[in-house]
């Protein structure tokens, strides 16, 4: 007998502290029991405590790892973490966009504040990639970057001004001072509030790249986006908690992947 698993692919930096980017993207596909692919956008130098080096790849080595992970395996949706130039985000555009689910994570600065992303990155986020993909989730930071409009802009209206530019959104609020993280919705003009209760901990550092990972993979699975997101919060939520206790590295630890008891509800 055989069987064909669902394959997910991201677009993605490295990381070496194994939290954030293809660390973060590949180890929720496996937790949430798909194929993971990847091509590497950039290798970063990276720990709890900061990034401390990128190495860019070229757009062409970029489009040689899509292509090859295109021409043989079947992909069901894809995601895009730090893409690291607009070079690399207008070959996303063309191999990607159009054909299959399309999750647009718009990194451009790391929790610890190191900037990987540029003002022609912006540009082409806003003119190239977000026309043609299908959700983008970014946090308030980075919907202040592609919008332009100031980072404490109501939510909603941050999170209208994103739609504008083509896709869905989930503009992430993990914001968890209050006790309550709010992610908007967005899609075909409609704002979706889904709340939840925080998870208290230090231990966030690669919280984005998984939550749009997870996202990638319910969609891939057939889900509307609102399931999906519902999902995907939730996914994160028992990430952190996993990690909460956990000491390691001087700085912002990872979200943890790894579970050792069954995942509730995914
Ligand atoms: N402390 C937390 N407890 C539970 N969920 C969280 C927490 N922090 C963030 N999240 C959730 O994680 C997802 C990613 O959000 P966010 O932290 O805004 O991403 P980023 O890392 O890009 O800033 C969202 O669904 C958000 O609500
Ligand atoms: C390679 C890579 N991709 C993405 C992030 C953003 O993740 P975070 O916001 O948790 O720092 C990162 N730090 N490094």
């Amino acid at each position: 007998m055989t069987a064909t698993p669902l394959v997910v692919l991201s677009v993605a930096g490295t990381d070496s502290g194994g939290a954030a980017g293809l660390a973060a993207d590949l180890a929720t596909f496996a937790a949430l029991g798909v194929h993971g692919t990847c091509a590497v956008t950039a290798v970063t130098a990276q720990d709890t405590t900061g990034v401390h080096g990128v190495v860019p790849m070229g757009a062409g080595d970029v489009r040689a790892q899509i292509r090859a992970v295109f021409d043989d395996l079947p992909v069901a949706a894809a995601k895009t973490g730090m893409l690291g130039s607009a070079e690399v985000a207008h070959v996303v555009a063309d191999l990607l966009a159009g054909s299959l689910p399309l999750v647009v994570d718009p990194v451009l600065v790391a929790t610890s504040g190191a900037v990987l992303g540029d003002a022609a990155l912006v540009r082409a986020y806003r003119e190239v990639l977000l026309p043609r993909a299908d959700v983008v989730t970014p946090n308030r930071d980075e919907a202040a970057a592609l919008t332009g409009l100031p980072r404490d802009t109501d939510p909603e209206e941050l999170a209208l001004t994103v739609h504008a530019l083509g896709p869905a959104v989930v503009l992430t609020g993990g914001e968890p001072g209050s006790g309550t993280c709010r992610d908007l919705v967005v899609r075909d003009g409609v704002v979706t509030v889904l709340e939840h209760p925080a998870v208290a901990t230090a231990n966030d550092h690669g919280t984005g790249c998984t939550y749009s990972a997870a996202l990638a993979v319910h969609l891939a699975r057939g889900l509307d986006l609102e399931a999906a997101a519902r999902r995907a919060q939730a996914f994160v939520a028992e990430a952190l908690a996993v990690s909460a206790p956990w000491v390691l590295g001087c700085g912002r630890g990872p979200v943890a992947h790894v579970f050792t008891q069954p995942l509730k509800e995914n």
